[in-house]
């Protein structure tokens, strides 16, 4: 039985869950992009939170740098239970699941913070290097230079 094969085996096994062979395929893909087109209730979540717990799993991904989209709130709360539920030993706190809106704001938040930043430290060099030049030339003007 080769890796893959004892990674279904084991979930089937604790979960009672038997993902089909096009979900399989969809788990077993993880180099690049994936579209999961399906109809509703065809088991997408399932599939990608299966594909989560194998990237982490199987294929040592740290799970702190996957970021898991979804629509609505009531959704990314959804996804974080059943993962939890699937993958126990893994803290839920450990995979960020957010909605769009949120991880939008969090972009901005960011932008607007590094930009802040940025402009206050460029405001303190001006300032500083104002103050350095107003005394040079006061030193000079007293002859203390
Ligand atoms: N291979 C499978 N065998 C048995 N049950 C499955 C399988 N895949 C998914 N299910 C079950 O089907 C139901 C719907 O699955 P899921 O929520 O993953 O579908 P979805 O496509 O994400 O739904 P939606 O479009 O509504 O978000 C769930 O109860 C899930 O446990």
């Amino acid at each position: 039985m080769n890796q893959s094969e004892d990674f279904f085996e084991t979930k089937k096994r604790e979960l009672g869950v038997s993902l089909n062979e096009v979900q399989r395929k969809a788990v077993l893909h993880t180099d690049g992009p994936l579209l999961l087109l399906a109809s509703p209730g065809s088991g997408k979540t399932t599939t990608t939170i299966m594909r989560i717990g194998y990237l982490i799993e199987e294929k040592g991904v740290n799970p702190s740098r996957i970021k898991a989209v979804t629509f609505s709130r009531a959704s990314a709360t959804d996804m974080k239970e059943r993962f939890k539920r699937f993958f126990p030993s893994y803290s839920d706190r450990s995979i960020d699941f957010s909605t769009i809106l949120s991880l939008a704001f969090e972009v901005v938040r960011e932008y607007f913070y590094k930009k802040k930043n940025l402009l206050s430290n460029h405001r303190r060099q001006e300032r500083s290097q104002r103050s350095k030049e107003k005394w040079t030339s006061v030193a000079k003007e007293s002859n203390f230079t």
